[in-house]
């Protein structure tokens, strides 16, 4: 297969994961005999260094050309004045809206290498398999904002309409169907209007899914029972901002943040894949940043946007086998256990698909 995946390191610990999952891409198209080119582009804060705009047009034009985008992390300490206007993380919310990718896939399993790392009672994490299905270009990340200069009020707004959650609630529920028959749907009916309407309209969608059992649960509570009962969700959807804020939580039951990775799709076969986690400005440059999360989001590429689902199981297994053997980058290391680096873990991936 010929195929072009444009690329985006961003920021901090982006170009180091980026660059090694490169070397993984390289050796699957040698392996399978496909023919990747790769176009990289500016996005974050380096595109804020370099030409003022954290979403060039030129990148917006690379990843138009391309059939599908792979994106590391965005942001850092140095573009974060909270006086400023322009930040890395407009460009990464641009993207995401250009492209139309309202749903944001992120599967979050435990690993029994990492058991023991997981602050959790080995029986409550065994087998957890959650797929977070996160709304991404709607909501509070989206709605109308104000900072009012220097006063001291400034607002943000939540706002969702019946056609984007029956869109992300349709992508729920097939999943489910996939996988174990049940949507958890999160939302803050209690208070909010927009969660109101949430709530409503996944009722309704549900009609379609006889097959599906749905639950509801308000966010303050699901956060709780994520850590108590974390093998009895099977989907769970969630608004852009809580689904952000559950699936970094739910990071811990897989041993790491540096651990998940995520699939942003629209309407179609196009999507973007990018780790879960940020540009980790406290490990930045010092070898130590966990690559799984942005090598199992390219094997989403190969397996959504490619359909290379052979490819993307050699990855996730060759990762599976590594743990097993025992690398760890820092993260992921219990006490006493040796670390490795971002490098060398990828150079044992590599072996094992050789
Ligand atoms: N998708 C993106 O590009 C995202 C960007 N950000 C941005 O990243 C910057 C830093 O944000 P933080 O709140 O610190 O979140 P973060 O996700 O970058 O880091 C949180 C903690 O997790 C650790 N961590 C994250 N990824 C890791 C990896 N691959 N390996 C090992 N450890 C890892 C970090 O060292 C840090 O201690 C901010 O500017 C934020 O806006 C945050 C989240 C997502
Ligand atoms: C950086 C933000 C725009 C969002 C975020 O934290 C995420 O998508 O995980
Ligand atoms: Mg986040």
């Amino acid at each position: 297969m010929k195929a072009t995946i444009a690329t985006l390191p961003g920021d901090g610990i982006g170009p180091e994961v980026m660059v090694e999952t490169l070397r993984v891409l390289s050796a699957i198209g040698s392996k399978y005999g496909h023919d990747f080119t790769t176009t990289e582009s500016l996005i974050g804060g380096i595109a804020i260094d370099e030409t003022g705009n954290p979403l060039p047009d030129e990148t917006i034009k690379t990843c138009e050309e391309a059939d599908a985008i792979l994106l590391a992390a965005v942001g850092g300490p140095k573009w974060s004045d909270p006086t400023s206007d322009v930040r890395p993380e407009q460009g990464l919310l641009k993207i995401r809206q250009h492209f139309g990718l309202f749903a944001n896939l992120r599967p979050v399993k435990t690993y029994p290498a990492l058991a023991s790392h997981v602050p959790l009672r080995a029986d409550l994490i065994e087998g957890v398999d959650i797929l977070f299905v996160r709304e991404l270009t709607g909501g509070i990340y989206f709605g109308q904002r104000k900072e009012m200069g220097d006063s001291d009020e400034a607002y943000d707004t939540m706002l969702y309409s019946r056609p984007e959650v029956e869109r992300l609630a349709h992508v729920a529920f097939r999943a489910a169907q996939g996988r174990r028959n049940k949507v958890t749907s999160v939302d803050k009916a209690n208070v909010l209007a927009s969660m109101r309407l949430w709530r409503k309209t996944v009722v309704q969608v549900a009609e379609d899914y006889e097959d599906v059992e749905l639950e509801h649960l308000l966010v303050d509570a699901c956060t709780m029972h994520l850590l108590t009962r974390p093998s009895s969700f099977d989907v769970i959807m969630a608004g852009n901002m809580f689904g952000d804020i559950l699936s970094d939580e739910a990071s811990v039951l897989a041993g790491s943040l540096g651990m998940l990775p995520s699939a942003s799709l629209g309407a179609g076969r196009f999507g973007m894949y990018e780790p879960v986690h940020g540009s980790a400005p406290d490990i930045a440059g010092q070898g130590k940043a966990n690559p799984i999360g942005m090598l199992l989001s390219l094997a989403m590429l190969l397996r959504y946007s490619l359909e290379l689902e052979e490819e993307a199981r050699a990855i996730e297994t060759a990762i599976d086998d590594v743990l097993a053997d025992g690398l760890r980058t820092p993260d992921i290391a219990s006490k006493g256990e040796a670390v490795c680096s971002t490098t060398e873990f990828v150079d044992a991936v590599l072996a094992k698909l050789a």
